[in-house]
């Protein structure tokens, strides 16, 4: 842990693999066993801490944020000072040992809170940058960077992106992942990720109003001592995941999940706000589509409840399709 506070602000990498129908329909990446993901999460800094899965996926809660493992798809976050990216060399070595090859792989962050705290290759986003394009694969041949801006200089929105020959235009689905980042958030909220000797995950998610966000999904969560919370939560195929840093000063909270556009993403983001009460947050959806318009659906939901949003930047990335990433403050009133 940095010694200035914890780092709350996640890496994101997901990774999407193609191979022979028998050994997707066996489970592909789901078959990768308990040894060969601690291997990985050794590199990256970070252990395992609790686990559900179902008929579609795997989910892990980790010591620093979530992993998800779908047949063909990996989706790994972390926070304070793993090193993420030190995952994609043995991802791509233990599927390709089950005849998997990787097809296009995704890198997304904030800015983080404690930046001189970050080890190499997160020390910059150009380090990250190099060190993506140097372990990706050559096939991986359409790649992009980018720096998403918005009116504060605490939060923007780094994406990398890169894919093979046949996937650099998106397949069109009704598909989208939202990653919601606050800061700065309500003091007495953030008193309900705190530990009593005897409180557990579960009554944190209860009290909090986590459990009301998507009350179809299956929970399973983790209570860190003395404080911080994590969750992943599973509702069929589709995954979500929470986690807090309510420390003071470096208050922090994310909320992903993949989402439908014919969802109520509206009762989804005005749950989240009220559970955290965000003085800033920033909200970033990658869809396939650009007709669904889905991102000013967000304004639509958070505005009225105290929120006004300050940017609206909007990019289109190599089989990953839109992305949009806007801005809100709190009006005070919170
Ligand atoms: C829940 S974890 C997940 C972090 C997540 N990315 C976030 O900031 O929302 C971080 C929180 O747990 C606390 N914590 C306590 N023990 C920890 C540990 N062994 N490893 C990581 N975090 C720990 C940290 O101080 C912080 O408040």
């Amino acid at each position: 842990m940095a010694a200035s506070g914890f780092e709350g602000f996640e890496k994101r990498l997901e990774l999407h693999f193609s191979g022979d129908d028998p050994v997707i329909e066996t489970g592909g990446l789901r078959q990768l066993d308990f040894n060969s993901l601690e291997e990985v999460l050794h590199a990256v800094h970070c252990t395992l801490v609790a686990a559900v899965g179902n008929q579609f996926f795997d989910s892990y809660v980790l010591s620093e944020s979530s992993l998800f493992v779908y047949p063909t798809k990996i989706i790994i976050k972390t926070c304070g000072t793993t090193q993420l990216l030190k995952s994609i060399r043995p991802f791509i070595h233990f599927a390709g040992q089950m005849g998997l090859i990787i097809t296009e792989c995704r890198y997304t962050r904030g800015n983080y809170i404690f930046p001189k705290a970050q080890p190499y290759p997160h020390t910059s986003y150009k380090e990250e940058v190099i060190y993506l394009q140097d372990q990706l694969p050559n096939h991986l041949c359409y790649r992009k960077a980018s720096v998403m801006p918005s009116k504060f200089t605490s939060h923007s929105w780094h994406v990398f992106s890169a894919c093979d020959k046949f996937y650099p235009i998106p397949i069109l689905n009704d598909l989208y992942t939202l990653e919601i980042c606050m800061t700065d958030l309500d003091q007495v909220l953030a008193r309900k990720f705190f530990k009593n000797s005897d409180t557990t995950g579960k009554q944190m998610t209860e009290v909090t109003g986590i459990g009301e966000i998507n009350p179809n999904a299956m929970i399973c969560e983790f209570a860190f001592d003395p404080c911080g919370y994590s969750m992943n939560g599973i509702d069929g195929d589709r995954y979500s995941t929470i986690h807090v840093t309510p420390e003071d000063g470096f208050s922090y909270a994310s909320y992903e999940c993949m989402g439908s556009v014919y969802d109520d993403i509206d009762r989804i983001l005005q749950k989240v706000v009220q559970v955290f009460r965000p003085g800033t947050m920033s909200v970033s959806i990658t869809c396939t589509s650009s007709s669904s318009g889905i991102w000013n659906r967000v304004v639509k939901a958070v505005e009225p409840l105290g929120m006004k949003r300050r940017s609206c930047t909007i990019d289109e990335f190599p089989a990953a399709g839109i992305v949009a990433f806007q801005t809100f403050t709190s009006m005070g009133n919170r």
